[in-house]
């Protein structure tokens, strides 16, 4: 890798550190199972107030009621549309999984030496993902591989941080995380987010992992097929 050597690495999730058969398979059918009894039981409570009010506005449907609210993330999930209402209420579903027990965040094998690896060199470890940070907090202390959080500096979604796909984005992130653009090294595995990291002055890395449907390579990016040799121990 030329240039300065990385200061901090800011990893996707699902396809990148996750499985993305595991969120599809799992995650989203657990949340959308229950999205009316969330609303329900959750009924004039903040959490519940902010869902409503945030679905009408992304829906451009200010009088949806709940049903309808709940028809709409429904909608939402089945189309995996990266709607913040619909993130902000499954990773509260998901929550309740995690603490019960139901649920365990899939993160490959790889994926905790290297966070490991990275912070032995001195190096920052940020999330940013879709999901929300309560989800993305679920999903790492809660693993497969046991508890990720200390290994873990901070997270970004779409509601601190914004679209994945907006260079904007990228340079909040720099701006809160205090590591100059071009020491900060982004890891996904999707071409337009690597595409809007590149043009905010970050590096990058495509992920691609075994299997994938959508073939080995990331299009127009230099790919790994897992984390193992990403800025390996001197
Ligand atoms: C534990 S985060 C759940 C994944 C999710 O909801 C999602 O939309 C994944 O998006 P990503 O940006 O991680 O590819
Ligand atoms: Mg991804």
């Amino acid at each position: 890798m030329n240039g300065p050597a990385p200061r901090a690495v800011v990893c996707d999730i699902e396809g990148t550190t996750g499985s993305a058969d595991h969120v599809r398979d799992v995650l989203f059918p657990y949340a959308r199972e229950r999205l009316t009894h969330w609303l329900a039981a959750h009924r004039g409570q903040p959490a519940w107030e902010r869902v409503l009010h945030a679905t009408r506005a992304h829906a451009g449907a200010p009088d949806l009621d709940e049903r309808g609210v709940a028809a709409t993330l429904a909608a939402w999930s089945d189309a995996d549309v990266k709607a913040p209402p619909l993130k902000d209420v499954q990773g509260l579903i998901w929550a309740d999984g995690y603490a019960s027990g139901e649920l365990a965040g899939h993160v490959y094998e790889d994926v905790p030496p290297a966070l490991a690896r990275w912070q032995r060199a001195g190096i920052a470890r940020y999330v940013y993902s879709s999901g929300s940070v309560a989800a993305q907090r679920g999903w790492f202390a809660h693993s497969d591989h046991g508890d990720l959080s200390p290994l873990l500096c901070g997270h970004f979604d779409l509601a601190n941080a914004g679209a994945k796909r907006d260079p904007a984005s990228y340079l909040a992130i720099t701006a809160r995380i205090g590591v100059p653009a071009g020491a900060t090294l982004f890891l996904s595995d999707v071409r337009e987010e690597l595409d809007a990291a590149l043009q905010a002055g970050w590096r990058v890395i495509g992920v691609r992992r075994a299997g994938d449907p959508r073939g080995d390579r990331v299009p127009g990016h230099a790919t790994v097929p897992d984390l193992h040799g990403v800025l390996p121990d001197p």
